[in-house]
């Protein structure tokens, strides 16, 4: 949401600056593989969303795109948990058409739809046909009806993936939307990954989540793993720390190949 006065930029600052330098809870679970990658993302996807559920009456979720997508298709169909209480957001997507097979929304819907208890009305989709500035204010207009009154939405869970290049969602390393921090949900045209428009969820609201996970592997983010894990450089996924949440990494071997604690 716009912050509607500057003392709730200001408000929004300072909790900012609190959350990054507060302690974060990060546990680091390195797996023998993709099935025991996707078994540990099952269970802690199962006890955050029952226990989410018990407490509020549903489970509100963000997903992410790229191989996250495969991971939670195999993932979900696993847990035994109520899915018609799920309310699924986007981390981030791509402003195309919903059967582009770029739309993150797509891809979860030709593989969940029909096949769990899924609706796409629990689906928060983008607005289609319109820019990434236009779609991104509409996100966050549809995102305040679930999160009403609150300066930040607070997610039960967020899924995340890193790209080679340490990117999560749509934030890139360099880019000036690392530093937003006045909007839910920002636009991007010049992604440097394809497709160039896009809309992400910004640093606050990620770090306003209750629980944070990236599911990452394959030895083609090894090195990444190392420089934000072990060298501890500031690269995009290494911002992820939720502020009064939990923070997990779920690595398979290869992507663990040069991560020591
Ligand atoms: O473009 C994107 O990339 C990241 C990472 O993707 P991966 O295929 O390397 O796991 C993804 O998390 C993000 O949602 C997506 O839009």
């Amino acid at each position: 949401m716009y912050f509607k006065s500057k003392f709730n930029f200001l408000l929004i600052t300072v909790s900012y600056v609190y959350f990054l330098t507060t302690f974060v809870t990060m546990t680091v679970i390195v797996t023998e593989n993709e099935t025991e990658l996707i078994n540990k993302l099952a269970s802690i996807l199962e006890n955050n969303s029952n226990t989410s559920i018990t407490r509020d009456g549903t489970f509100k979720v963000g997903l992410s795109g790229g191989s996250v997508v495969k991971f939670l298709n195999e993932a979900i169909p696993k847990l035994k948990t109520d899915l018609s209480k799920w309310k699924l957001f986007f981390c981030d997507e791509r402003v195309v058409p919903e059967d582009d097979p770029e739309s993150t929304f797509g891809t979860y819907k030709k593989n969940l739809i029909g096949k769990v208890n899924l609706k796409e009305d629990q689906f928060v989709r983008i607005k289609q046909g319109v820019s990434a500035d236009e779609a991104a204010k509409d996100y966050v207009r549809q995102m305040a009806e679930y999160f009403p009154g609150s300066l930040l939405p607070r997610f039960d869970m967020l899924l995340l993936g890193m790209g080679p290049d340490g990117h999560t969602c749509s934030l890139f390393p360099g880019h000036q939307l690392l530093n937003e921090n006045k909007v839910w949900v920002a636009p991007i045209t010049d992604s440097p990954k394809p497709p160039p428009q896009r809309v992400t969820l910004t640093f606050p609201v990620i770090n306003n989540a209750r629980v944070a996970v990236f599911a990452i592997a394959g030895e083609g983010k090894a090195d990444m793993v190392k420089r934000i894990l072990v060298d501890k450089e500031d690269l995009p996924a290494g911002r992820v720390q939720p502020s009064s949440g939990e923070l997990y990494w779920i690595l398979d071997k290869e992507a663990a190949r040069h991560y020591s604690k």
